[in-house]
């Protein structure tokens, strides 16, 4: 299987204190990945350093073989999208929103990155901070996917929105993830790692705790199958 992230003893310290405390870790480079685990146990601050908000006091970031810190940053923003935990729609309509992240989409690429996140065209012209914490959150994803991101680092993305977008956004990116897309998903719900992911990155006080497959719910029909506890 194709190479995604390599983490090689990453250390994040901050006043002395670590978020991540020799970390290191091979994550596959298809398919969902949850990057699980308990309060402040380091998810956060483990994405951030996969486009470089954040960087490591010691040890390596790769993605596919490059280490992240000698990447261009153009180029890792371009790659490598975000989607933070509360929507962050900028002023304006939804297109002036896809437009920011993408100048000069055409209203047809904008019509399909809506459609992905199963937003229609009509929304194009709505007031992008009039919207619902469901809908901006949608917003927010189709900004970062209308850049065409090889990889996208999902922050919690479901944690402030209510239940029905909850399901869109697992089910747009559970298509997009089959159709090619490279997913990080930090979340501490263990329903939605069964859910969503192939496979469960656990991380415990700052230190790689396990990777392994994750049987989802909607694939066996199963319920409970455990690999996910607290
Ligand atoms: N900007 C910061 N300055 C100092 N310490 C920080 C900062 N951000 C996070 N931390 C600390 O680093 C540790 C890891 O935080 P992080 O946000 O990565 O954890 P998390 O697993 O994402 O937590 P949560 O599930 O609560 O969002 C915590 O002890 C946290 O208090």
């Amino acid at each position: 299987m194709e190479q995604g992230f390599t983490f090689e003893e990453v250390v994040v310290e901050r006043d002395g204190v670590r978020a991540l405390d020799r970390f290191s870790a091979d994550v596959p480079g298809s398919g969902v990945t949850a990057v699980f685990g308990p309060s402040g146990s380091g998810k956060t601050t483990l994405l951030r350093l996969c486009n470089r908000l954040e960087v490591p006091t010691a040890g390596r970031v790769l993605l596919r073989g490059s280490e992240v810190a000698g990447l261009d940053p153009l180029v890792l923003r371009r790659t490598v999208g975000m989607v933070f935990q509360r929507p962050t729609p900028f002023p304006g309509t939804v297109s002036d929103n896809l437009r920011a992240a993408l100048p000069g989409a055409t209203d047809q690429e904008m019509e399909q990155v809506l459609d992905r996140v199963a937003l229609s065209g009509s929304w194009l012209d709505r007031d992008a901070t009039a919207l619902s914490g469901g809908e901006a959150q949608r917003v927010c994803l189709a900004r970062t996917l209308i850049k065409q991101p090889r990889v996208l680092l999902l922050d919690e993305p479901t944690s402030a929105v209510d239940a029905t977008a909850v399901e869109l956004i697992e089910r747009a990116v559970t298509e997009l993830a089959r159709d090619g897309l490279e997913v990080l998903w930090v979340t501490h719900d263990a329903e939605q790692v069964h859910r969503v992911a192939d496979r469960v990155l656990r991380i415990d006080r700052g230190r790689c705790s396990g990777l392994a497959p994750v049987v989802r719910r909607a694939d066996s029909g199963e319920v409970g199958q455990g690999e996910v506890g607290q």
